[in-house]
């Protein structure tokens, strides 16, 4: 039976990363990007990695990072994935010696398909509302600018809740999930139960 993969994103205490964990989440991200409330200085991303177990992927956020970030990060900090949420190039984000996926903000007259090819070294594709900024902004978008049949493994975010993640999944069926603001009681801070809500939602959508 498939299992869409779940990533809950903009951890930045421990209780939250042991909830998250304990609820089943499948990849932790951590925020680089300092204008965002959720982001995280690389000491405490340090120890907020440091409680994940085994099998839980540890995921940095950058938004058009500046040269040698990354790697700052990567020093100290052990992320097994990077996600791209900027303007970066295919080769901006290749460049690191990770995995990683490229977020496509979307709106209309977004090609996802000739957004992906121009990425074709990332692992995934996620797709995130269009918002002033650069995204956590917990807004959904029209799931139809999606083409039927993408064939690259598919994130779909962007303010997905407890409330309309099973929609999601049986309409879209993702590879993957990844939420932020729809599991927050404040902005940066977790809520268990919302977190365990929105998995449920997920495992009952899978079926
Ligand atoms: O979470 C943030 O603060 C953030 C800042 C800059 C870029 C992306 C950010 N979060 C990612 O945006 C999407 C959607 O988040 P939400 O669930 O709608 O709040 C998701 O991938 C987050 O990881």
């Amino acid at each position: 039976m498939f299992r869409t993969r779940i990533k809950i994103c903009g951890l930045t205490r421990p209780q939250d990363v042991r909830a998250a964990v304990d609820s089943g989440a499948d990849a932790i991200g951590f925020v680089f990007y300092p204008p965002s409330p959720r982001a995280v200085s690389i000491e405490q991303a340090a120890e907020l990695v440091a409680l994940l177990p085994p099998f839980v992927v540890s995921v940095g956020l950058f938004v058009n990072p500046a040269p040698g970030e990354v790697e700052a990060v990567l020093a100290r900090v052990p992320l097994q994935l990077l996600q791209f949420h900027g303007d970066e190039s295919e080769s901006d984000c290749a460049r690191h010696g990770r995995a990683w996926i490229k977020a496509a903000r979307m709106r209309p007259g977004v090609d996802l398909l000739e957004f992906a090819a121009s990425y074709p070294r990332a692992s995934g594709i996620l797709v995130d509302a269009f918002v002033d900024g650069y995204g956590g902004g917990g807004r959904t978008f029209d799931w139809t600018l999606i083409p039927a049949g993408f064939k690259r493994p598919l994130v779909l975010s962007g303010g997905l809740d407890a409330d309309n993640v099973g929609d999601a999944v049986r309409r879209i069926r993702p590879w993957a999930v990844d939420v932020s603001s729809g599991v927050e009681s404040a902005k940066g801070i977790k809520d268990a139960d919302m977190i365990a809500a929105f998995i449920a939602g997920v495992r009952h959508a899978d079926g």
